[in-house]
């Protein structure tokens, strides 16, 4: 039998550290590798990145849109990146942000989650916009697939905020009801930036993972997540793309450096001196 979405990710938290790294091979950053804008280069960079942090971070999270520029030819490396990171024995957090009416869902899941599936990640995003019940048939499929979903709660955009504060509740609350009484938590995480200037949502009933992305480029750090999230510290994923990936020779110092203040910084025996 196979492990639940959960039970790997805690072993991967226990032993690696609360860091995901982001793959985000975006124009401007294979200028400054100084690569060509091409799929080759896509391949050269993901593999560097997946070489560097694939035993740093808790999760690795490839963010499908700079694949999908390219068409098939970006799919392809989008899949071997995938696999790579597999092989390499990370966790795989695939970005697409997917939401859609019930029948359309199944069919993201089954490229996405279904074990078989090319594209088979051990998580990926979703977007809760056309409600919070047209992802059920994706977190079955999840559950059933040992997978994970990470659902927009409130995003690290500035302008999210007026639309996404009158919903993160509901959000949270389908989150909460999908994960209860699963152990060590459930497959439904939610996505928090660490940029929120304050919370403003309980988290106490999520049982569920918390990715919280926005650290370097976007203005927020290790101590924002802390801030924020640490009254579910156990369950916080800061995430982290460009400043990590800036520099293909300092790329897993620098990953090194945010998980081990994130660490220090999210570890049981700070909130105890607090
Ligand atoms: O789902 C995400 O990862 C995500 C959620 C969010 O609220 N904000 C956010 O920036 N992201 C993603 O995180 C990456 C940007 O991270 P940075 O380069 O570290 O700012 C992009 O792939 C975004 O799509």
């Amino acid at each position: 039998m196979n492990d639940s979405f959960a039970t790997r990710l805690r072993a991967r938290l226990d032993k690696c550290g609360p860091l995901c790294v982001g793959i985000d091979p975006s124009p401007a950053l294979l200028a400054a590798w100084g690569l060509d804008d091409s799929p080759t280069a896509l391949e050269r960079f993901s593999r560097t990145v997946v070489d560097a942090v694939h035993d740093v971070a808790a999760m690795v999270k490839p963010q499908s849109a700079f694949y999908e520029r390219w068409g098939s030819r970006g799919m392809a490396v989008l899949e071997s990146t995938i696999a790579d990171l597999r092989e390499a024995g990370a966790m795989v957090l695939l970005d697409v942000k997917r939401g859609d009416i019930g029948s359309t869902m199944a069919a993201y899941a089954e490229a996405y989650l279904d074990k078989g599936s090319p594209l088979a990640a051990d998580a990926v995003t979703l977007s809760p916009y056309l409600g919070f019940g047209s992802l059920e048939g994706a977190i079955t499929s999840a559950m059933v697939n040992d997978a994970g979903v990470f659902v927009l709660a409130r995003t690290s955009n500035p302008e999210a905020a007026p639309l996404q504060r009158l919903v993160a509740d509901q959000v949270l609350a389908g989150a909460g009801a999908a994960n209860a009484g699963h152990t060590p938590f459930g497959p439904v995480g939610v996505v928090m930036g660490a940029t929120l200037p304050a919370l403003e949502h309980s988290l106490a009933d999520l049982n569920g993972p918390v990715l919280a992305p926005g650290m370097g480029a976007q203005g927020a750090s290790p101590a924002d997540v802390a801030r924020l999230f640490g009254s579910v510290r156990h369950l916080v994923l800061p995430s982290v793309s460009r400043e990590v990936l800036a520099d293909p020779v300092r790329l897993r110092a620098r990953a090194l450096t945010y998980r081990d203040e994130c660490a220090a910084l999210l570890a049981p025996r700070a909130a105890a001196q607090k």
